[in-house]
């Protein structure tokens, strides 16, 4: 079955059912070690989850890891290019869950993406990447405790999807030709408008079904969460990209508001139920003018749809919502791409979860990462449903790599959430404790040293996993 890997001779395989793992007690879990700082993170994230299990379970359960290659390290054995070997996505279908260290991607040509193929091969449409505050650890702001944000992001489609045409390759010079001279001129609303001929052009498919998947996923998610953060933001940049930023916002909502009716408010229905509320009487009319402060400006087609609209909340949902029993429901709000990241630096509590597109996602988790402490401190996973790779935020970071100073956190806590996800919360939660006390003794590595006051030695990324270790008592 494998052509240069063998697997664990102990251990069984993680299997799922509808969507959920079975996990035994014995789970063999495949791993890629990572280029660059993968070197120097994964025997230290290892050492600190085999620790944590054994602690937990004192040998009842334990992980037989499989150790699986890609990027750099797969070529050295499978041979030149052989970036993403058979042996390795062979593995990871059998086993179900892995978790991997950052691989390389090169800049402007070269191969695509290993981190994005291991995602779409596997369909693992949900890239969750939580950030959230540990005590002690420095950051740029004066209130980091009050992020606790978790990024859904598509992990599958938009820009991603690598579909992309070179400047002055054939293929590309004909489709800019064709959208300059057939298909602009066809729709009327681009006008005179004509791509230069001298642009390269990427494609950004934004699908109904990738976009309620990933948002369905979301609101399930919200509904773990305690009442207070049960909210779900879409994030999207839908003024400019109407039928794809603009269309996912829009799918989303009518997904929260047919699958979850019962379970959730959106933020426009909340405000037309508050204004009945708080005037039993109010006309459609003047609710809908409270609703959008613009009103009486609007086109009169434009007001018989916001009227409409009043009509339709109150008609369908005043009895179950109505009242004030919305606020118990998941809120469902959305936010323009380019505010949300300066809402999460002014007003980090009003968010929880923040569901988006994959390249707003991409920009977002590591926005949100760097309030929490930088990247040595994002964990993430890729989640499909019959799959899940586990992953930290950050990449290679290679002028950092084989020098065993790295922060291990992201990809350590990347762990935690692969703990989790087995059901394995006790494990979880030791390594959580450990990485936390570590935090709040100084106990850090470079990144996170040099910015507290005073500064302090930082501890070597090896250092750092015995520290967490050892604050596991
Ligand atoms: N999922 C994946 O495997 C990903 C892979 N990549 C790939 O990684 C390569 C390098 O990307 P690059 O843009 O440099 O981004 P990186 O995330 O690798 O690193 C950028 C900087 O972030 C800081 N940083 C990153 N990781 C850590 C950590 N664990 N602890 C502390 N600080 C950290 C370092 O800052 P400083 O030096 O200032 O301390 C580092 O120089 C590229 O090929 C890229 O494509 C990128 C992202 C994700
Ligand atoms: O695949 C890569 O090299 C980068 C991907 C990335 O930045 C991410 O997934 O956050
Ligand atoms: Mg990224």
């Amino acid at each position: 079955m494998y052509d240069k890997i063998i697997p664990p001779t102990t251990g069984t395989k993680i299997t799922f059912k509808n969507g959920e793992p079975i996990v035994p007690d014995n789970p063999i879990i495949p791993f890629i070690r990572g280029d660059g700082t993968g070197i120097d993170i994964w025997p230290a994230t290892q050492k600190v989850l085999d620790a944590a299990v054994a602690k937990a379970y004192k040998g009842q359960r334990q992980i037989s890891w499989f150790k699986v290659y890609a990027g750099d390290e797969a070529c050295d054995l499978y041979g030149t290019y052989q970036y993403l070997p058979q042996d390795t996505l062979t593995a990871i279908k059998e086993y179900g869950v892995a978790i991997k260290g950052p691989l390389t991607t090169p800049v402007g040509g070269g191969i695509r993406s290993l981190n994005v193929a291991l995602r779409q091969i596997f369909d693992l449409y949900a890239c969750v990447r939580p950030c959230r505050y540990y005590a002690g650890t420095p950051s740029p702001h004066k209130n980091p405790e009050k992020l606790d944000v978790i990024v859904y992001r598509e992990n599958t489609e938009d820009i991603y999807l690598g579909i992309e045409w070179k400047q002055g390759s054939e293929i590309g010079d004909r489709l800019i030709k064709i959208l300059n001279e057939e298909l602009i001129p066809a729709t009327p609303e681009h006008g005179k408008k004509q791509i230069p001929l001298d642009a390269g052009i990427g494609i950004k498919p934004i699908s109904k079904t990738g976009s309620q998947r990933l948002v369905r996923r979301a609101m399930k998610h919200a509904l773990l969460l305690p009442k207070d953060k049960q909210q779900v933001t879409l994030v999207h940049k839908g003024n400019i990209m109407k039928y794809t930023e603009g269309a996912f916002r829009d799918w989303g909502y009518e997904l929260v508001t047919s699958e979850f009716r019962s379970q959730c408010v959106t933020e426009r229905e909340s405000w037309i139920l508050i204004n009945k509320e708080k005037n039993p009487d109010i006309s459609p009319e003047d609710n809908a003018r409270e609703v959008d402060p613009g009103y009486d400006s609007l086109t009169p087609e434009k007001k018989a749809q916001i009227v409409q609209e009043v009509e339709t909340v109150l008609s369908t949902i005043w009895e179950t919502h109505g009242n004030g029993q919305w606020k118990a429901k998941i809120m469902v709000n959305d936010r323009i791409a380019d505010s949300i990241f300066q809402q999460i630096q002014t007003r980090p509590d009003e968010y929880s979860i923040l569901a988006t597109m994959n390249l707003n996602g991409d920009y977002l988790s590591d926005a949100a990462a760097a309030i929490v402490g930088g990247l040595g401190m994002g964990p993430g996973a890729n989640i499909g449903d019959a799959c899940a790779v586990f992953e930290a935020t950050h990449g290679t970071a290679p002028k950092h790599a084989g020098l065993d100073r790295i922060n291990p956190g992201s990809v350590i806590l990347s762990g935690v959430m692969m703990l989790e996800f087995m059901g394995w919360q006790e494990a979880a939660d030791l390594v959580k404790k450990g990485l936390g006390q570590a935090i709040a003794h100084s106990q850090v590595t470079y990144d996170l040293a040099r910015l507290l006051e005073p500064p302090v030695e930082p501890l070597k990324c090896s250092e750092f996993a015995d520290a967490i270790i050892k604050h596991f008592d």
